[in-house]
């Protein structure tokens, strides 16, 4: 996909030096919320940042866009790593453009700016921004080698990007992004999504004449059908482009994919969504989520926001609102909600190599033991911010708050073998065969042994495993451990328990 109009003239109005100044001139009230100007932008020296990259060495290759290319680069002593992007066009306009905004915004939703180097040694402007290890949204949802995200993850990714955009929206003077796509959304290290690359971004109000004599740009396939002229743009547009995005996010297919009839994402949505046919969109490698209502607020939401008239479009402070509750929803769906009330879990994976499991059999046993001693306590991972106890290092419990029955394990394994993602963290894996017992190295013996075989439940003559994983990235967890009490089984015949098991 390229832009459909990115020329020189467009952000060179956007960062006419003769322009640079107006904001700061601006009296209080229109300056921005927050400025990046008091955090410190750093000026890097090309040497320097020559250094950081090896050379720009392909080694250090992230990647390349319209603009240039982006590589990785180690900073103060290995204790900054960054993004360092290189302009390839000898143009300054799209660099100096996302320095000027991003020097004025900050939030940990956004792909921050550092710094940045212009001494006479680079052709070009190099911006450094923040180091996003884990690629982009366009590549998890996309790329064949990666399991693509569960519900959970995706309507997380949706929830921060659109409080990226409303962020952006309700600045004074508002920032308009003008090319929300999955592959300016990057994935940090904690898996948080990132909206990024504002090249193209405007800021200011729009009845100011600088944004109203600016171009129409942005991607093919996001962009607002309604911005042919530039007195056309608004927030609205972004709301059009992040509407792309939500059904990219939901069906996994590209905003413009030519094999299909019709080939674009809204053509090919909206319609069904119209229809009612809200699961027929769903990413069919997913599935559609547990709970309808997910799916039926999701598409809607979606669909509201590429209506072709942009006045009819919700704002973002609505797209927000909406996603949180749904965002609850699907964490908290009917019968996940009762899982997630009555769960005790140790819910910090047990490494081998974790300090807590050095040389800890002991550990491992007590924590067991423990566990079936409080056999009573119900304990929740989606609650562990809570009233948590620690029990040892990397042993949190909370407290007790809830029971699990069997009529709502019943209804649970209905769905058969799954994974659902509780908080975008921890996820239940219900596996109908048990896991291989798996082989592990215990650190004090130095010598191989078997971790207790995990449990299985017997329900309606079927046997299944129930584990609490915790992410480790997009498709793979850490096993920890599982134990769901019965409170109408005083034999306790029924605990669940599957410690220690690693994958
Ligand atoms: N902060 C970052 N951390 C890690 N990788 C990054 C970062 N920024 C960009 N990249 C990588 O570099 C690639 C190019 O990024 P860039 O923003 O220049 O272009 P793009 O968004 O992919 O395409 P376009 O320029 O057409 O919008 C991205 O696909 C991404 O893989």
């Amino acid at each position: 996909m390229g832009y459909l109009s990115c020329n020189a003239e467009s952000t060179i109005k956007v960062c006419d030096p003769c322009n640079w100044d107006y904001y700061r001139k601006e009296p209080k009230k229109n300056k921005p919320r927050r400025t990046r100007n008091d955090a410190g932008i750093r000026q890097f020296r090309y040497t320097d940042l020559l250094t950081a990259t090896n050379g720009f060495s392909s080694d250090s290759f992230l990647g390349k866009g319209s603009h240039g290319s982006v590589y990785k680069a180690v900073l103060d002593d290995g204790k900054l790593i960054t993004a360092v992007k290189k302009t390839s066009k000898n143009c300054n306009s799209p660099a100096d453009n996302e320095i000027e905004i991003l020097s004025r915004v900050y939030h940990p939703r956004l792909v921050n700016l550092i710094g940045y180097c212009s001494d006479s040694l680079c052709k070009n402007k190099l911006i450094v921004v923040e180091y996003m290890p884990n690629g982009s949204l366009y590549d998890l949802l996309h790329s064949s080698s990666c399991k693509p995200p569960g519900w959970s993850s995706r309507v997380r990714f949706a929830l921060q990007v659109a409080k990226a955009v409303q962020t952006l929206h309700s600045g004074n003077p508002p920032v308009i992004h003008r090319d929300i796509k999955s592959s300016n959304v990057l994935i940090d290290q904690r898996w948080n999504a990132r909206l990024g690359d504002f090249g193209l971004a405007l800021i200011g109000h729009v009845e100011d004449v600088r944004i109203k004599c600016t171009p129409p740009a942005g991607t093919l396939g996001y962009l607002d059908p309604s911005y042919l002229a530039p007195s056309d743009v608004s927030t609205k547009s972004d709301v059009f482009s992040y509407g792309i995005l939500l059904l990219e996010i939901i069906s996994g297919r590209h905003a413009i994919d030519l094999k299909y009839s019709p080939p674009s994402v809204v053509d090919w949505a909206v319609p069904l969504i119209k229809g009612g046919d809200f699961a027929a969109i769903c990413d069919g490698r997913v599935g559609p989520p547990v709970d309808e209502e997910v799916i039926r607020s999701l598409t809607v939401l979606a669909a509201r926001c590429v209506r072709s008239a942009a006045e009819k479009r919700p704002g973002m402070e609505e797209v927000v609102e909406c996603l949180t509750v749904v965002s609850k929803r699907v964490h908290a769906g009917p019968v996940w909600s009762n899982l997630r009330r009555c769960v005790r879990c140790v819910h910090k994976p047990m490494a081998i190599n974790h300090p807590a499991f050095e040389g800890s059999e002991e550990a491992a046993r007590s924590s067991r033991c423990g566990s079936r001693r409080n056999s009573r306590k119900v304990t929740s991972v989606a609650d562990r911010g809570g009233e948590a106890n620690v029990i040892g290092e990397g042993v949190v419990r909370s407290k007790s708050i809830g029971s699990f029955t069997e009529a709502m394990a019943t209804s649970m394994l209905k769905i058969g073998p799954t994974e659902i993602d509780m908080d975008g963290e921890h996820v239940v894996l219900v596996r109908k065969k048990p896991a291989k017992t798996p082989t592990v190295k215990l650190s004090k013996s130095r010598s191989m042994g078997v971790l207790q075989s995990p449990r299985l439940m017997n329900l309606n003559g079927k046997q299944y495993v129930f584990e609490i994983g915790k992410r480790r990235n997009s498709s793979e967890f850490d096993i920890s451990k599982l134990v769901i009490n019965f409170d109408d089984d005083k034999s306790q015949r029924k605990i669940l328990e599957k410690p220690l098991v690693f994958v």
